[in-house]
């Protein structure tokens, strides 16, 4: 898995307002949003293209065009939900699939609730969006459901990782033939003994959409 870490003082100044405790659901809804987008500009950096002619009113010219078959998004609901909006608008041809999954807090094993996506994937690149990876079970759930549809390409874009859920998604992905890179606005500390990112931002479901 590759990971990537992009370096950019907009991504740490939004970073920081997102981690900060007293900001509130609009502001942390909005802040997510644009640092997506941030994101995004390099998680697409290796989007498929073909060439397309056009015409300019100067002349004709051969530029690019996002490919077929269409990227797929998929945001891992609750939390990723929030970062959908500024995924789609930059990357406009895409589809959406959607997966629901709850981390049971005590053991900390995602369970999947909710599960509409294309049944045949293949040749298709995907975006996992989701803002935390913590223990990694999540993510690591998802990208099997997608490589296990024929996803020949993944790329999975959080806001925050742990050390630990990178390292076991590293154990847990590493026999897959599919190319999986990760890109994140910040690579933590650690977890701590419930399975929290530290410093981390809480809860990103609840700070996004109330608790519930
Ligand atoms: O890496 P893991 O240890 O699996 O934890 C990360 C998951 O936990 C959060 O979701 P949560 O289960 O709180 O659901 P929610 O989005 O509905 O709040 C987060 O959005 C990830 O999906
Ligand atoms: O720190 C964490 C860990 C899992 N899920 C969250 O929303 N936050
Ligand atoms: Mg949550």
């Amino acid at each position: 898995m590759r990971v990537t870490v992009p370096d950019h003082p907009l991504i740490a100044h939004k970073l920081t307002y997102l981690r900060k405790k007293d900001t509130d659901s609009p502001t942390f809804r909005r802040l997510a949003e644009e640092l997506v987008t941030l994101l995004a500009y390099e998680a697409t950096r290796e989007v498929r293209c073909e060439p397309f002619d056009i015409t300019t009113p100067v002349g004709p010219t051969t530029g690019l065009k996002l490919s077929t078959p269409k990227p797929l998004v998929v945001p891992i609901l609750r939390a990723g939900l929030g970062m959908l909006e500024g995924m789609v608008r930059l990357l406009p041809t895409a589809e959406v699939g959607f997966l629901g999954m709850l981390r049971n807090e005590e053991t900390l094993e995602a369970v999947t609730y909710a599960n509409r996506l294309p049944d045949d994937l293949s040749g298709r690149q995907c975006y996992v969006i989701d803002p935390m990876l913590a223990t990694g079970g999540t993510l690591a759930m998802s990208i099997r459901y997608l490589v296990e549809r024929g996803a020949d390409d993944i790329t999975a874009v959080t806001l925050i990782a742990a050390p630990e859920g990178i390292d076991a998604l590293e154990r847990d992905l590493g026999g897959l033939d599919v190319p999986i890179r990760l890109v994140t606005g910040a690579i933590d500390e650690k977890l701590d003994a419930n399975g929290y990112i530290v410093p981390g931002l809480g809860d990103a479901g609840d700070r996004l959409y109330g608790i519930v």
